[in-house]
Formats: structure tokens, sequence, C-alpha cells
């Protein structure tokens, strides 16, 4: 099983640590533009190995194709990240070319594969891909809402004081600071529904950090963040390549789902060996479905840059 990552910079050489030490395929091609970057990426994950007791083959290449044939998954994580103050939006011009470059090179030798894209912005690259790739919107799909859903559920954790993994929660709608929508009547602790343990106020003030929560961060790292999108992009590779049909969310292409047409958005998704097999419609509050049509619409906006 051969799982490659296109971009090894900060979320690209994330994505390669975690997906190798968790032993999830047996080979990982790590490719970037710049000369030296993956081939030293790789090297050093590669000498970390007998300390952590993991042998997964990674294979560094400078822009070279051939060598991703027949990949499993394509993790697209190339392109530029923004810079503190700056939207997700904003790196619209910079990136679609590189999307599209990266998944024109890499569908000519991975046909079958299933796509998993994270530049940004999420939503609209995910369209870019979808567009140059000629491919069934399932095999298309955009890594966004995951991680804000882990976000989200590290936000209620540290105001409930309670362990994460104790908490269920999921955010659907754009992957974006204003455009994400993270759903309280989902936000359960041990089961109980957590809007019956916080204050309105309390959960408010969560949702307003979980919206923000990249931005956070990259004030904080100067950067945009690595180790939860490198996570949350593990996770889907390990539902993708072990057809563990999950349910998450995602950023997938919607013909009518939610009352939404010719968009990728964030959705709750059934996901397997075939990418995105299904959607679920979830049912919204009312407060909720005006947000997601606008959600939609700033969505839409940012593609018509495309
Ligand atoms: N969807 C998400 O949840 C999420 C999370 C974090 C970051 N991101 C996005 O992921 C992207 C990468 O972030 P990062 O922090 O790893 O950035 P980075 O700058 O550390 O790495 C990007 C890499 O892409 C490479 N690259 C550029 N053009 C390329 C091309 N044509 N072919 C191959 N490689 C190319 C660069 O050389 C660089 O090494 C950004 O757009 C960022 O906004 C998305
Ligand atoms: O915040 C960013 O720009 C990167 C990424 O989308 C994130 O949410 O960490």
């Amino acid at each position: 099983m051969k799982v490659s990552i296109i971009g090894a910079g900060n979320v690209g050489a994330t994505c390669a640590q975690f997906i190798a030490m968790k032993g999830i395929v047996s080979e990982i091609v790590l490719l970037d533009i710049a000369e030296g970057l993956a081939a030293g990426k790789a090297m050093d994950l590669a000498q970390s190995m007998p300390a952590l007791g993991f042998d997964t083959l990674i294979y560094p290449e400078v822009d070279d194709y051939s060598k991703t044939a027949n990949s499993e998954v394509i993790v697209v994580t190339s392109g530029q990240p923004r810079k503190p103050g700056m939207s997700r939006e904003e790196l619209v011009a910079v990136n679609v070319s590189i999307v599209e470059s990266v998944i024109k090179n890499a569908i000519k030798f991975s046909p079958k594969a299933v796509f998993v894209i994270v530049t940004n912005p999420l939503d609209t690259m995910t369209l870019v891909a979808l567009k140059a790739s000629g491919l069934p919107k399932n095999k298309i799909i955009g890594m966004g809402t995951i991680l804000d859903s882990n976000r989200f559920r590290y936000f209620l954790s540290k105001k409930l004081q309670k362990p994460i993994n104790e908490i269920e929660a999921m955010v659907i709608g754009g992957h974006g600071d204003t455009t994400m929508i993270p759903i309280k009547e989902l936000a359960t602790y041990k089961g109980i529904p957590i809007s019956e343990i916080l204050t309105n106020e309390a959960f408010e003030e969560v949702i307003k950090e979980t919206m923000v929560g990249g931005a956070t961060l990259t004030k904080l790292l100067g950067t945009s963040a690595w180790y939860g999108p490198g996570a949350a992009v593990t996770e889907l590779v390990d539902t993708i390549v072990n057809d563990k049909k999950k349910l998450m969310p995602n950023s997938v292409y919607l013909q009518g789902e939610f009352g939404i047409d010719g968009v990728c958005i964030g959705v709750p998704c059934i996901i397997g060996k075939h990418g995105v097999e299904g959607i679920l419609e979830i049912k919204l509050s009312d407060s909720d479905k005006i947000k997601f049509i606008n959600s939609a619409n700033a969505i839409k906006e940012v593609n018509g840059l495309i």
C-alpha cells in the first residue's frame, strides 16, 4: 500500500511522520519542488524509526511523479500557508495554480487514487482539484472540518476540564474563520449533551475560540499549524486505506444535499476505500441552516476568483 504526499513542508512532513508511526501503509512517497527538502525530511524521519519502532519505507522525490505511481491515496499539502493577520481566503491566487498542476501530474500516475486536499483555502482548493482531475466527486475529499471538530473538542475539554477523548463534537460548513459551524446539539460529554452542562454564554465562547482556532495558532507560530492538521489527515488516510466506513465531516462536492449545489463544503460523510461513500443529511437547527447557506455563499464568492 502506498500513499504519496505532495508538499513536504510542515503539514506534509507531519502527515508522513504520523502515517508512518501508525503503520498505516508500507510505502510513503514524499514529494516537493524544493531541492533537498523531501530528501532531508525523509532521511530524518527514517533515522527516528529504530528508536520509535516503525519501519515504513519513505521515498523522497523532487518533482518526479513517476515514483508516486499507483498510490492508493494522494495527499495534497503543497502551497503557501497564511501568515499572522491573513485569512485563508487570501491564499487563493497563489495556491490555485499549484493545486491544479499537482493534481494533473499526480493523476497521470495514480488514476485510481483517492485525493485528500489540504491546501488552503480548503473548500475552494477542493473544487479546483475536482475540476482539474476530472474524477468522480467521491474521489476528492477536502480535509478541514475533521481538524475543526478536534479543535472544538479541545476547547470544550478545556472549558469543562474533562479529558478530550470523552468529548464528541462536530463542525461542518466551510474551513474558514467565519464560515465554519460548530454544532451545539452534537456536542456531548460521555453521551450527555454539553448544552445541559455548560451555560449558553460559556458554550458561545468555546464556539468563538474554535472558529478562530487556526488563526490563534498562526499568530503564536508565525505560520499555520501542523500537528493537528497532520493528525487529522492521518485519521482520514487510515479510514480510506483500511475501508473503515467511518462518519467524519469533510469538504465534498454537493449536488442538492442540504439544499446546496455546486460547492465543496464540510458535511458529515461516510468515508471508505472509494472515498466519499455517502453523505449524511443530519437535521440542522433553523439557525444552523441559515449559517450553512451563508457559509456556502461565502465559499461561492471565493470560488468566483478562480
Ligand atoms: N486544511 C487544513 O486543515 C490545513 C491545515 C494546515 C495547513 N493547511 C494548508 O496546507 C498548505 C501547506 O501548509 P504548510 O504549513 O505545510 O506549508 P509549508 O510552506 O511548510 O509547505 C508547503 C510546501 O509546498 C511545497 N510546494 C509548493 N509548490 C509546490 C508544487 N508545485 N509541487 C510540490 N510542492 C510544492 C513548498 O516547497 C513547501 O515545501 C497551506 O496552504 C496551508 O494553508 C491546511
Ligand atoms: O489556519 C490555517 O491557515 C491553517 C489551517 O487551515 C488550520 O486550520 O490550521
